[in-house]
């Protein structure tokens, strides 16, 4: 039986770090965090994860801001918000809550916030930084960050040579997850909709990395044994046993089937949802410490 990796405490970790590092921040005498979560309209779901952001920030020392706009915000006011965060020297990392409304073009948003503000890593500047290996300088989209993490405490921080299979090409997972692995000297293929026999190389991954959004999708043959299966997707799917018209989570991994071959393998939930949440904190502290003109602490 895989063993479980424990997002939830490496999160954690994280977050007392962040705390540690604010405290140190603010002995030198420099500004406190702070981070800023915009979002737009009234997605119940999204709710709850701002809700879980501001908190933890707070949890973390930080100086913590939330922009609730109503589903009728325009565009133009959108992005006057975002002017004025990017110029508010309180402010080190500004996160907008995906999706935005279909008025909203979420592409010139994105591209609207200062680089070294953009702790979601979405913007262009920190995307190219990531594709061209510079990780010194980049911010790295939080889910594929946290991935890394839970990745190396199982395996260590070498992974050359190991093969590694990225299940979904989106621009918020697949993508910076498979140059974050072929950075750390992996041999990385990304697989999607279109892909011949995905079985047969999924069970070639030594690392195996679920983000497509399917519920259950990824079934414990496709898994090689021993492998290192990292579940990012977070589905409710209706659970009748559970009583009329409840839900449960699953992720894109079949788990218990899955677990049975591999070497580790993360939960849903309190596998990488709470890590997602915990490098935000951990991006938003290292934009900090550059703002301060100091070294950009590791995680
Ligand atoms: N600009 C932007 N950046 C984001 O990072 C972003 C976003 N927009 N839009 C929404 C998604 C979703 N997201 C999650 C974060 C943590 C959990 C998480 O901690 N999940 C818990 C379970 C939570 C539950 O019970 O529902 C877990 O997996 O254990 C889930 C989802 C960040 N997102």
């Amino acid at each position: 039986m895989a063993e479980v990796i424990d997002g939830k405490s490496v999160a954690e970790d994280v977050v007392q770090k962040v705390k540690a590092l604010t405290s140190e921040l603010s002995a030198k005498g420099a500004t406190r965090p702070g981070l800023a979560v915009v979002i737009v309209g009234e997605d119940p779901a999204s709710q709850v994860y701002v809700a879980s952001k501001s908190r933890t920030a707070k949890e973390c020392g930080f100086h913590s801001l939330q922009h609730t706009l109503p589903a009728e915000t325009t565009e133009e006011e959108l992005l006057k918000i975002i002017g004025d965060l990017n110029a508010d020297p309180s402010v080190h990392g500004i996160l907008v809550q995906l999706p935005l409304p279909g008025h909203i073009d979420a592409g010139k948003v994105i591209q609207t916030i200062a680089p070294e503000k953009d702790v979601d890593g979405f913007h262009f500047i920190n995307v190219g930084k990531l594709g061209t290996g510079e990780l010194e300088t980049a911010f790295v989209p939080c889910t594929p960050a946290g991935s890394m993490l839970l990745i190396e405490r199982v395996r260590g921080k070498d992974l050359s040579g190991l093969n590694a299979v990225v299940v979904g090409r989106s621009n918020i997972v697949g993508k910076p997850m498979a140059n974050l692995l072929l950075a750390a000297n992996c041999t990385v293929t990304i697989a999607h909709s279109r892909t011949k026999d995905l079985p047969a190389l999924a069970r070639t991954a030594d690392i195996l990395v679920a983000a497509v959004g399917r519920p259950e999708m990824v079934k414990g043959d496709w898994v090689k044994p021993g492998a290192t299966v990292i579940d990012v997707g977070i589905n409710r799917i209706p659970a009748p046993e559970k009583g009329e018209g409840k839900s449960r989570l699953v992720g894109d991994v079949a788990y218990a089937e899955a677990a049975k071959a591999a070497g580790a393998i993360t939960p849903v939930p309190g596998g990488v949802g709470p890590m997602t949440i915990a490098m935000l904190m951990a991006n938003t502290v290292a934009s900090a410490y550059l703002a301060a003109g100091l070294k950009r602490p590791s995680f």
